[in-house]
């Protein structure tokens, strides 16, 4: 058996292309485009990649972008200052700071200084709690793209166990939350689970979210389970092993143009929203 692709990038197209009709909705009542502010701090080359595809993303779909860049010495008493600033911006809908800031930065201090109806990222607290309550609120990016993609391919989710590896607060817990919100029966493993093997064998639905290339073997897979990959290795590997990975699963996604594309129609469809709430229009 070889598995049926979840194909992130042809989903996440219609997507944008529902968003871009939103966006020309807005433009033509407000007066201005929704505008997403991108905030990156240093020189790590991946980082720049993202911001620039969520720039040209945004421009295709009509959202204009403000651009910050700081240097890699920045203070966090500096990003707090510049994201309590853009918070207070009313030309400025929603922002997004680039994870992962320069190791001496209180990434999770910046996180907290976005304003809640600009957290267009999910990273805040407010929006992990909304998340957490299955309440109104923008969910992590990621997170959210791989729901939407599930959906997309109708993977149903009550009852069924759900195997999360990986508990980072801007993949694995909010993911691990959000389907926990859709009634399966998760378990988030981490670096001290034991024998993960043996936790991955048990999972209908599998979520590699570890930031380690092909952490996951394709022989602990279910057959017929749905593996979902979301990892952002170099070289665009996974975390999974694909190959083997895709002969025992039913469905798969691929790296890249599985969860990728996804993230940043999340973030896009987001912005827009945000936008209809700020100027009194949601
Ligand atoms: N503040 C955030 N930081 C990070 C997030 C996030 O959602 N918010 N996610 C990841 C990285 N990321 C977005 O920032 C991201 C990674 C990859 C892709 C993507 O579309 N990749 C393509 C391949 C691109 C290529 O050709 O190199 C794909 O998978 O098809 C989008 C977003 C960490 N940081």
């Amino acid at each position: 058996m070889s598995a049926l692709i979840m194909d992130g990038t042809s989903v996440a197209t219609s997507a944008l292309a529902e968003t871009a009709e939103r966006v020309r909705d807005f433009t033509a009542r407000v007066g201005r485009p929704p505008v997403l502010a991108t905030v990156l701090v240093g020189d790590d080359p991946a980082s720049h990649t993202y911001v620039r595809m969520k720039r040209s993303r945004c421009a295709r779909v009509g959202i204009g972008s403000r651009s910050v860049e700081l240097p890699a010495t920045t203070t966090t008493a500096e990003l707090v200052g510049l994201l309590a600033e853009l918070s207070g911006d009313p030309a400025v809908d929603g922002i997004l700071l680039q994870h992962p800031v320069p190791g001496h930065v209180d990434e999770r201090a910046a996180f907290e200084a976005i304003a809640p109806h600009k957290d267009v990222d999910g990273v805040t607290t407010r929006s992990f709690a909304a998340m957490a309550f299955g309440l109104p609120g923008f969910a992590s990016c990621t997170p959210g793209g791989i729901l939407r993609l599930l959906d997309a391919y109708d993977v149903p989710l009550p009852g069924r166990r759900a195997v999360v590896v990986g508990r980072s607060p801007i993949l694995g817990k909010p993911v691990a939350l959000l389907l926990l919100a859709r009634d399966a029966t998760v378990t988030c493993c981490h670096s001290k689970t034991a024998d993960l093997a043996e936790v991955v064998r048990e999972a209908d639905v599998v979520v590699a979210a570890v930031g380690r290339p092909e952490l996951v073997r394709g022989e602990w897979v279910k057959p017929g389970a749905v593996v979902v990959d979301a990892g952002y290795n170099p070289g665009n590997v996974g975390d999974v092993e694909h190959a083997t990975a895709r002969e025992r699963a039913g469905l798969i996604t691929p790296v890249p143009g599985g969860v990728g594309p996804m993230t940043i129609a999340l973030l896009l469809e987001q912005t827009a929203r945000a936008a209809e709430a700020n100027a009194g229009l949601a």
